[in-house]
């Protein structure tokens, strides 16, 4: 869809905002028009001494009148178009967010969070202005012209008007030139202020890397590279809306000049009488707004243009993902990996092959092997993040596209390797599963999770703000609070990806063993630990070992430390380590 029509599709839904605005704006117009004329007529009725004491001061009344009129109005359609062009702008960013929030991993992994954070701020910004300002210049300004070449000709001399008007053509050839060069360089505006805003959000976010490498300096160089190129391209459109300025002048300055040697010729000539000269001078003049107003619409217009160029394919790109299931996930899910393959977008091989695995309800699966063997990846495919390129997964026998993604989303709780804190209190990020949760509920899944101790250390223990604005938690810590997060949510299914690597063995243990006893009382929640360390998954259901993409090894502890694989290597390795640090 171009910007004309999602513009008028706006304004026909708007139809009592922008018809208010229009009807106030041709008032001011009409009354704009109407002052010259009158001004002519109280010139020509005071020369010929008509004009004296009251009558000319009603005459002046009523032109004190006209100009207050122009003044409310004035304020009444400001005030009812920019509500509705304001009302786009939190229409377009609301559509844009929603529409991200239904993106799966593979949009984002396409795509830099700087433009979409330019996107939903400086370019709706864009399309807001030509949904306001430039449709109000565009109709005041076009609705002036007529009138005062209608007053012009008609109401004064025709002949005098189209004399004057000749240089005009020119002026508008100038504009189709110029306006090319400012969508360009509108265009190269915005995609530079999204680089510069990529790289805000960069250099934020990896502010402590930055400075560990002592790059503070270079970051800043950079930074500054950016936005000197940002503000170089916004000052290339102006640069190029600067030319429009002197073809107004001069057209008005050349038809000024016909005017008053055409015009002096008929006064001398008795043809006109000198109020009229001086009311088509003063029409003359009041072409000015118009043309101003061609300029900066034609500006407004191609910076929106090019805004929309960058924002409509977001709004209408196709999802990742798409939820049209509408079964719910039952209690006790069956879920079995069948035939799976999977390969990234733009990886070279794939990061799962043909992998077939089940989990019972209420079992443990183990899952390890040795780094990018692809146990995050079956994870991620689980939560139904990505989709299989080969096989399936299915839950009581159905494939995961039959169910809704929200009641898949809740009936999974995920903890990832580096699970992300909201600007919130403690105690409001682990209610983030369940915030209907009391807040012993919140203390007991702490508790299970081994950090309800760390909590009330905390300056103001649950209610401690943690995340961009609060406190910084250990990387355990914060494991910890997404595991108890994870433990509130009382979902089926809990996915533990590598969630305790980041936690001492011995704490390690003491959540295992919560987990089991929780397991024993409520025999229904199947849970799926990735790890590295062996010893979380020992007294796992079922343990596989994955490698490349595919199981190598599986079967029980017992079974697998029997065998000359990597399990029985690695468990060796990793007693060997336990017991020097032990020592
Ligand atoms: N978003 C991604 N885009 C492209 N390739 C990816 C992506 N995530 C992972 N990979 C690749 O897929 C393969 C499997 O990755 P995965 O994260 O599943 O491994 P893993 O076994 O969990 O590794 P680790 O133990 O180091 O966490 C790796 O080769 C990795 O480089």
């Amino acid at each position: 869809m171009t910007l004309t029509r999602m513009l008028a599709g706006f304004v026909r839904r708007r139809w009592r905002a922008y018809g208010s605005a229009a009807v106030m704006l041709a008032a001011i117009a009409l009354l704009t028009v109407w002052i010259p004329r009158q001004v002519g007529q109280v010139v020509d009725g005071l020369a010929a001494g008509r004009l004296q004491g009251p009558a000319l001061l009603q005459q002046l009344a009523l032109l004190a009148g006209a100009g207050l009129s122009i003044y409310l109005l004035r304020v009444g359609w400001r005030m009812a178009l920019f509500a509705a062009s304001y009302s786009l702008g939190r229409e377009l960013r609301t559509q844009l967010y929603a529409r991200l929030t239904l993106q799966g991993p593979a949009f984002f992994q396409a795509r830099r969070t700087g433009d979409l954070m330019a996107l939903a701020t400086n370019d709706i910004d864009a399309i807001e202005m030509a949904a306001g300002d430039a449709l109000l210049a565009a109709f005041d300004g076009s609705l002036t012209l007529l009138l005062v070449l209608a007053m012009m000709t008609l109401g004064v001399d025709w002949r005098l008007g189209l004399a004057a008007l000749l240089p005009f053509p020119l002026m508008a050839f100038a504009f189709w030139k110029i306006s090319d060069h400012v969508h360009l360089a509108w265009q190269s505006s915005l995609a530079r202020f999204s680089d510069m805003n990529q790289h805000v959000q960069e250099g934020l976010a990896g502010v402590r890397t930055v400075r560990a490498l002592g790059l503070v300096e270079r970051n800043a160089q950079q930074f500054s590279e950016r936005a000197a190129s940002a503000a170089e391209a916004s000052f290339r459109a102006q640069r190029w809306e600067a030319a429009y300025e002197p073809a107004v002048g001069m057209t008005l300055g050349l038809g000024m000049a016909i005017a008053l040697g055409f015009g002096g010729w008929l006064v001398a000539h008795s043809q006109l009488s000198i109020g009229q000269l001086t009311s088509f001078t003063m029409y003359l003049g009041q072409l000015i707004w118009p043309m101003f107003a061609a300029g900066w619409v034609l500006s407004l217009l191609e910076r929106g243009k090019a805004a929309w160029e960058r924002l409509s394919p977001l709004l209408d790109a196709p999802l990742t993902l798409e939820d049209h299931g509408t079964a719910t996930l039952p209690a006790r899910p069956a879920i079995r990996f069948e035939g799976l393959g999977f390969a990234y977008p733009e990886a070279a091989t794939p990061a799962l092959k043909a992998l077939t695995l089940a989990l019972h309800p209420g079992q443990t699966l183990g899952i390890v092997g040795p780094t990018g063997a692809g146990k995050s990846t079956l994870l991620r495919l689980l939560l139904r993040q990505f989709e299989p390129s080969q096989g399936q997964v299915l839950i009581d026998g159905r494939p995961l596209p039959e169910f809704a993604l929200a009641s898949l989303r809740t009936a999974i709780a995920w903890v990832p390797q580096e699970p992300f804190l909201f600007s919130a209190s403690v105690a409001e990020n682990i209610a983030l599963a369940r915030p209907g949760a009391s807040r012993a509920e919140i203390e007991q899944a702490a508790r299970l999770a081994a950090v309800d101790d760390d909590i009330r250390r905390l300056p103001q223990g649950y209610e401690t703000e943690v995340g961009e604005r609060g406190v910084t938690l250990s990387g355990g810590q914060r494991q910890r609070v997404a595991i108890a997060r994870a433990l509130l949510s009382e979902a089926p299914i809990l996915l533990l990806d590598d969630a305790l690597s980041a936690v001492d063995t011995g704490t390690e243990t003491q959540i295992l063993d919560h987990l089991r006893e929780l397991r024993a009382a409520r025999t229904e929640r199947s849970v799926v630990i990735v790890s590295h360390r062996l010893s979380a998954v020992m007294e796992a259901d079922h343990i596989v070992v994955l490698r490349g993409g595919c199981i190598v090894e599986q079967g029980r502890h017992e079974e697998l430390v029997e065998q000359a694989g990597w399990y029985a290597q690695q468990w060796r390795y990793q007693q060997l380590e336990a017991s020097i640090e032990a020592l």
